[in-house]
């Protein structure tokens, strides 16, 4: 969508991030010690490469290695972040993986997901409602490079930093992905329920008449088609889509200026978007909202009402046996494919128990912070 360039250009608001030479993955930190996270699982009793098994180091998608050695291009030496034994064990490296992961591909077969795009009518109803209608660890590290995933089609590694927010730093973006109706927005609507002012979100840019009871700015910020083709060629929008005939989007400002009013903002996007949101100023927390089995949805969603993608009233209809098989095998698609830009999964299965996993991950993260740095400021 190209909203890539724009982003980094205006990446110069993070003020304790620093940035390594892109190309040199053996450049240490300030600190001289290099993190990576891994973005795939590792089990060295299951690689047949490995020299030597037992030296090899085992690890889960999502964790945090220190890099002890890069001396050798196939085989890393690393351990686990905050790991105090000593001893480092043997990882594929980046080169080595990436090589391998490719001749495999063939085999990997993944059907592009339908997404929306400048001309499609089914974006997410959350696009298109106002929001206003619907009442509403550990150490932490951040991307190195927000440009990994352009480059490398194959998720391997990414270099991070440790996170440390500062005090006068705003809060990061908290973004949603999910299947459509897996719930976003019921989530979405229990945050900024559970505290208005801490939890916001953003207001939509749309290009459909004003309705008597909306105000400008409220439910939507409303402009000429004009303008907001102009706004699209200047890569102002994150998202945007078509629908009857009228353009709806989700600007960078719109998000910039929930940020400063010290908010978290909660945004929900199409998951090839968070790559671009995925910057030093936003470094975006990324959460998975994933259906539960499709007999627990069954179960879950029985007096559940879905609006039609197709009815601007919110005319409601039950949730049929096809909704449920299409987010599945879309929530499987989009893990597939996005597995790796993911910081956290929840599962919503019971909608009380995700809302609880979901706000004990925020504070959680808002405690961590504080302990460490021994303040009441709240830090995302
Ligand atoms: N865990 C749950 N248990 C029962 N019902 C749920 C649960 N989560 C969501 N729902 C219901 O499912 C319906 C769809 O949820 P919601 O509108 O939040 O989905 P969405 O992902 O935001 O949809 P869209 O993609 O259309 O924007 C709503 O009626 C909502 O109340």
């Amino acid at each position: 969508m190209g909203t890539k360039s724009h982003l980094k250009s205006q990446s110069k608001g993070a003020i304790t991030f620093k940035i390594i030479p892109s190309t040199k993955e053996e450049t240490p930190s300030k600190e001289g010690k290099i993190f990576i996270k891994a973005l795939f699982d590792y089990d060295p009793k299951e690689d047949k490469a490995i020299p030597c098994k037992e030296a090899g180091l085992s690890f889960r998608k999502g964790d945090i290695l220190q890099i002890m050695s890069q001396d050798d291009v196939t085989w890393w030496q690393a351990k686990h972040e905050g790991d105090a034994n000593p001893r480092a064990g043997l990882i594929p490296s980046k080169h080595f993986q990436e090589r391998r992961l490719a001749l495999r591909r063939p085999e990997i077969v993944v059907q592009p997901l339908k997404l929306s795009n400048t001309k499609s009518s089914g974006f997410r109803r959350s696009f298109r409602l106002s929001r206003k209608d619907k009442k509403i660890n550990k150490s932490m590290y951040e991307c190195k490079k927000s440009e990994q995933y352009d480059t490398a089609d194959v998720p391997t590694y990414e270099e991070v930093t440790p996170y440390r927010r500062q005090i006068h730093d705003k809060y990061r973006l908290i973004v949603l992905v999910g299947p459509v109706r897996v719930g976003l927005n019921e989530l979405k609507r229990k945050l900024l329920m559970s505290d208005t002012q801490h939890y916001g979100v953003i207001v939509p840019h749309t290009t459909r008449a004003r309705r008597s009871q909306e105000s400008d700015g409220v439910e939507y910020i409303f402009i000429s088609k004009h303008l907001f083709e102009t706004d699209v060629q200047n890569n102002k929008f994150i998202e945007y889509g078509e629908y009857k005939n009228n353009y709806y989007g989700t600007s960078i400002d719109s998000v910039r200026s929930v940020l400063a009013k010290n908010k978290v903002c909660l945004l929900d996007v199409q998951p090839h978007t968070v790559k671009h949101l995925r910057t030093l100023e936003f470094k975006p927390y990324v959460i998975f909202i994933k259906p539960p089995s499709i007999e627990h949805l069954r179960e879950t969603r029985k007096n559940a009402k879905i609006i039609s993608s197709r009815d601007d009233q919110g005319t409601a209809k039950p949730f049929t046996e096809e909704d449920f098989q299409e987010m599945i095998k879309s929530a499987q698609i989009m893990e597939s494919q996005y597995g790796h830009l993911f910081d956290k999964i929840i599962i919503n299965d019971d909608l009380t128990v995700a809302f609880n996993e979901l706000k004990t991950t925020f504070d959680k993260l808002e405690t961590d912070k504080k302990k460490k740095k021994g303040n009441r400021n709240p830090a995302l």
